[in-house]
């Protein structure tokens, strides 16, 4: 039987313009597992006060981030669906070299390329298994949820369903952990260890965790497995949360706050890593890297460093490669 693995991330504008913006702000934002509040209440709160104002003000970010890839690669295009297209096709590299011929293709949960066309031409080429990987290490119901939603709706109608598995997710894998700890550890070669070791979680709302999503527990405990890979000391380290949205209260301690108080508090130095992307995109381009650097240095912070995500690192494909083959036919 032929396996298809199907990669998949968030999903990004088309451009990086307002239209563009708006249209995948839409999609987004009008999905149940994304926000939770009531649906009549929600979409005229998205209508009325979001898509008029934000596409507008989020542009400019798009536009600043827009062929920013780690690589230098000047691949045109948002750094998350470049990234997610090499990941796919070194991943698929990868399998070949240890003797798997797997097809690899990759899909975004909004915007394009969507995870129904996708599957669609996989099984016009007859694939009959599919293994569709959120790229999600830690699983929160707004991410990893959604893409399962997506699978079921995808075949809602079909009467011959295919071989399906779905990664759920793979914080403690020993691979991945590896990886981010290689990935600090050559940045401390070249930069030197800071001071402290921040570890930026994309955030949720808390009120999501209180009745039952299992990601706070899923960083915190890739927060753990890090830090004793590092053998870094409980004072080094802190583990906040990013990219609120919003007027509800998220998960905490908040990043931005957190570095406007290490800048006030002195601290002279800080490595910001991002465990949860596992590509850089608009949350670590720059709301990491340039909007916290100036919260942090214009406070009074010393020198600020940003890890890159794990992107096309040969140890991050191989620790993919780890978790598919868990997944494959004969091997579990
Ligand atoms: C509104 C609620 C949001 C939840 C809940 C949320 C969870 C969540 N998101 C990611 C990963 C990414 N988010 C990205 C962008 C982004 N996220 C939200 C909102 C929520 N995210 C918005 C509105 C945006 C768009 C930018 C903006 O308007 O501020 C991205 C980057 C996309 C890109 O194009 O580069 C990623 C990746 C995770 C992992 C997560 C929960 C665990
Ligand atoms: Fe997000
Ligand atoms: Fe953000």
């Amino acid at each position: 039987m032929s396996t298809a693995i199907v990669l998949m991330n968030l999903g990004t504008p088309a451009q990086p313009s307002a239209p563009a913006v708006r249209s995948f702000l839409k999609e987004f934002l009008s999905d149940p597992r994304v926000v939770e509040i009531p649906r009549p209440l929600w979409l005229a709160i998205l209508n009325g006060f979001i898509l008029p104002f934000r596409p507008k003000r989020i542009a400019p970010a798009y536009e600043e981030i827009w062929n920013r890839s780690a690589d230098g690669a000047g691949v045109e295009g948002s750094p998350l669906l470049y990234y997610t297209r090499r990941q796919a096709e070194l991943l698929q590299e990868q399998l070949r070299n240890s003797g798997r011929d797997i097809a690899v293709e990759y899909a975004m949960t909004y915007g394009e390329p969507r995870l129904d066309k996708v599957i669609a031409d996989l099984r016009q080429k007859d694939y009959e298994s599919f293994i569709v990987f959120p790229l999600y290490p830690q699983y929160s119901a707004t991410t990893t949820a959604a893409i399962y939603d997506q699978v079921a709706q995808i075949f809602r109608k079909s009467r011959d369903i295919p071989d399906i598995s779905l990664v759920r997710d793979y914080y403690h894998n020993p691979l991945y952990i590896k990886s981010l700890a290689n990935s600090v550890r050559e940045h401390w070669q070249v930069h030197g260890q800071a001071e402290k070791l921040l570890l930026s979680f994309h955030g949720i709302p808390k009120a999501n965790v209180d009745k039952g999503d299992p990601y706070y527990r899923h960083c915190m405990e890739t927060a753990r497995l890090l830090a004793e890979a590092l053998q870094i000391k409980e004072n080094r380290w802190q583990v906040t949360f990013q990219s609120r949205f919003g007027k509800a209260e998220w998960l905490q301690p908040y990043t931005d706050r957190t570095l406007i108080e290490w800048g006030k508090s002195g601290v002279k130095s800080v490595d910001v890593i991002c465990p949860a992307f596992s590509a850089d995109c608009l949350e670590t381009l720059e709301e990491i890297s340039v909007e916290n650097r100036a919260n942090f240095i214009e406070s009074g912070g010393g020198d600020y460093r940003y890890i890159p995500s794990l992107n096309l690192r040969e140890d991050h494909i191989k620790a993919l490669a780890a978790i598919v083959e868990d997944k494959l036919p004969g091997t579990k």
